[in-house]
């Protein structure tokens, strides 16, 4: 019992700190940050520039690509330091997370703290999490073509639900080893009916999510600065004019603004119908409470995006705005755990 309760404290850290990151990467991506790293180094990239000479090669190499020379042509060896410590701080916390996992599960495996079966599956997040940083240097990379001045948007959307889908396993392993053992006051029938919707709830947020990528990694949040209506209209005119029709996911700004609102609302709409179910089953307070915690979040997270449009964009609004997606995800994560009803794992 008291070793579930360090190894699920040490899960749980883990996820405030990947929320962390999830949040930098916003600040990163916000910044223009995120190209001013020119190479990849997973061990060595650690350590920064330490004398003139080194920061001045830095700086030479990133001189070569287009967005230094269309977007900061000028802005001086200070102008380059401040976005490269933006995109070192983003790798170094990646590194941390890295031996934060690994460590004390070297430790917990040796003290006999964890099943074996819950060792090799926190091993494979592991390995996941440096596939992980592997997948942002291909992401980075989009990024240094002669045609280019950020990072392709197709590429930043599979980096940022990488990174959700690895939260999610995390902290549902977490919540696992805190409570092995599923509420037995629960009825099945009573439940279930709250767990399927809790289920689409989920689906439909990491939707929402995707698209949300799309937004930021197109600058979509520079245009249609009006809410509910976009130039006007409540569907944008050029809605889903590209042909082929896929296109317009990609490469039109106004559907894809659409789409992230649209699934926004529906989000919401979902997450308040299953409030409202759940409230008027018989459930347990335990379950109601994790319900209107989602309930609130799902409120403030809308908010936030109207805020982060509204204001176009600034720095602050579109981290927070981001690193709130994770928290929103982390209640409805909670919600789902709380309502189990028959034994699910056994780590
Ligand atoms: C359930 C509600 C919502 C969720 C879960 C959500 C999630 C997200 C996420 C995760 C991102 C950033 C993705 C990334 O940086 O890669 C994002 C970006 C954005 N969202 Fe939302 N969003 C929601 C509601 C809204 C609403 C209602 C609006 C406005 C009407 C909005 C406007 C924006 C804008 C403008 C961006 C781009 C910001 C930027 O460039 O950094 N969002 N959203």
């Amino acid at each position: 019992m008291q070793h579930n309760k360090s190894v699920s404290n040490w899960l749980f850290f883990i996820c405030f700190m990947l929320l962390c990151m999830i949040a930098l990467g916003g600040y990163t991506r916000l910044t223009g940050s995120g190209l001013s790293i020119m190479d990849w180094k997973p061990i060595t990239g650690m350590i920064p520039p330490l004398s003139h000479a080194e920061w001045v090669r830095e700086f030479d190499l990133y001189k070569t690509i287009p967005q230094y020379q269309i977007i900061n042509n000028g802005f001086g060896l200070d102008g380059f330091k401040q976005i490269f410590w933006a995109e070192w701080s983003h790798r170094f916390l990646g590194r941390l997370i890295g031996l934060v996992v690994l460590l004390p599960l070297i430790y917990f495996i040796i003290k006999g703290a964890i099943t074996k079966k819950l060792a090799i599956l926190l091993f494979v997040f592991f390995i996941l999490g440096g596939l992980q940083g592997g997948i942002g240097w291909f992401m980075v990379h989009s990024g240094f073509r002669p045609d280019s001045t950020a990072v392709e948007p197709v590429r930043l959307v599979l980096h940022l639900s990488c990174a959700i889908a690895l939260y999610i396993a995390i902290l549902w392993t977490g919540l696992s080893v805190r409570n092995p053992q599923p509420d037995l006051s629960l009825e099945k029938n009573t439940v279930k009916p709250v767990r399927t919707l809790l289920w689409i709830d989920i689906v439909l947020l990491c939707i929402t999510i995707i698209a949300g990528g799309f937004t930021a990694g197109t600058h979509a949040g520079h245009s249609f600065n009006s809410f509910p209506l976009m130039n006007g209209h409540l569907i944008p005119e050029n809605y889903g004019s590209l042909s082929p029709f896929i296109a317009n996911f990609i490469d039109n700004i106004a559907t894809i603004q659409f789409n992230h609102r649209l699934l926004a609302t529906l989000t919401v709409i979902m997450v308040f119908i299953t409030l409202f179910v759940g409230l008027k089953s018989t459930v347990t307070k335990h379950v109601k409470d994790g319900l209107m915690l989602m309930g609130w979040a799902v409120l403030i997270q809308y908010a936030l995006g109207i805020t982060t449009l509204l204001l176009v964009v600034p720095v602050w609004a579109g981290t927070v705005h981001q690193a709130f997606a994770v928290v929103l995800l982390t209640t409805l994560i909670i919600a789902l755990h709380r309502s189990r009803t028959i034994h699910t794992t056994s780590i």
